[in-house]
């Protein structure tokens, strides 16, 4: 299975090996969404199953919910759990302070108050999500459906008067129909080029009457563990800069990659 897989697959893969060791026995662990926290849970429920792991996940998205379940993770709700020791996400963007762009898998509202609601938010990245500034991946906005072109309107009027560059947005789509998020709602994807002031911006849009949330995760993320295709790990501390530097092996085994056999 190894040989079919692409370098950045394998370094999506050795982050999120890597991010495994932060799990202990007894954590609540929030489970992020996308293929690199789908990498995440295999490796969890194969520590599950294999090393006896005893944990609690919060997934972030129902299909994260499907495979946390599918590998024999334990599976809770964020009331269940109330608080967490630990989430483990994805992202599409993160800068030097470990700020991010989220929500290319539209998951940005549960995985912002899932992570919000965590001692430490770890986020698993191959390395080509490192950017000087965000704002090259169009920014998500969740926006509630009533009304949507006229939330889509007030969010472009509002840069304009901001003198923010870029800001178009288009609608997601899932084919002929709207992209519907777990929460029922729409997303607006916002091409901005280069994001100026990052904190600024996420605190406009969330005052907007239709915005939901926005995927820009501010002082939020405390750790990046980010992976190249060769096998090299780099674990970046918000605090304390590079703390680790690790060059994994890329093993396979019939059990982590059972879902991706079909
Ligand atoms: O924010 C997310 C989902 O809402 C993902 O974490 C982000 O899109 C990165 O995905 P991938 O690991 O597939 O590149």
């Amino acid at each position: 299975m190894s040989g079919e897989l692409s370098p950045i697959d394998k370094a999506k893969f050795v982050a999120a090996k890597r991010a495994a060791e932060f799990v202990e026995d007894g954590m609540r662990v929030g489970l992020g969404t996308g293929s690199t926290a789908a990498w995440l849970v295999r490796c969890l429920g194969e520590m599950v199953r294999e090393d006896g792991l005893r944990i609690k996940g919060v997934p972030t998205s129902t299909r994260t919910a499907q495979l946390a379940r599918d590998v024999g993770i334990e599976v809770i709700s964020l009331d269940e759990a109330k608080w967490l020791d630990l989430t483990i996400d994805g992202a599409d963007e993160f800068d030097v302070d470990l700020n991010l762009i989220k929500g290319g898998g539209g998951a940005l509202l549960q995985e912002k108050i899932v992570a919000t609601a965590s001692d430490q938010m770890v986020v698993i990245a191959d390395v080509g999500k490192e950017v000087q500034h965000l704002g090259a991946f169009p920014l998500p906005i969740e926006v509630i459906p009533f009304g949507w072109q006229t939330t889509q309107a007030l969010v472009e009027e509002t840069l304009i008067s901001m003198d923010v560059l870029g800001r178009s947005s288009t609608l997601r789509m899932n084919g002929e129909v709207p992209f519907i998020t777990d929460e029922g709602n729409y997303i607006l994807d916002l091409r901005l080029g280069r994001i100026g002031n990052a904190r600024q911006l996420a605190l406009v849009l969330n005052q907007m009457p239709g915005v939901v949330e926005n995927g820009l995760f501010i002082d939020i993320c405390d750790v990046v563990v980010m992976g190249y295709g060769d096998g090299r790990v780099e674990v970046r501390d918000i605090n304390e800069g590079t703390v680790a530097t690790d060059k994994l092996e890329f093993v396979e085994t019939d059990n982590l990659f059972s879902d991706l056999n079909d």
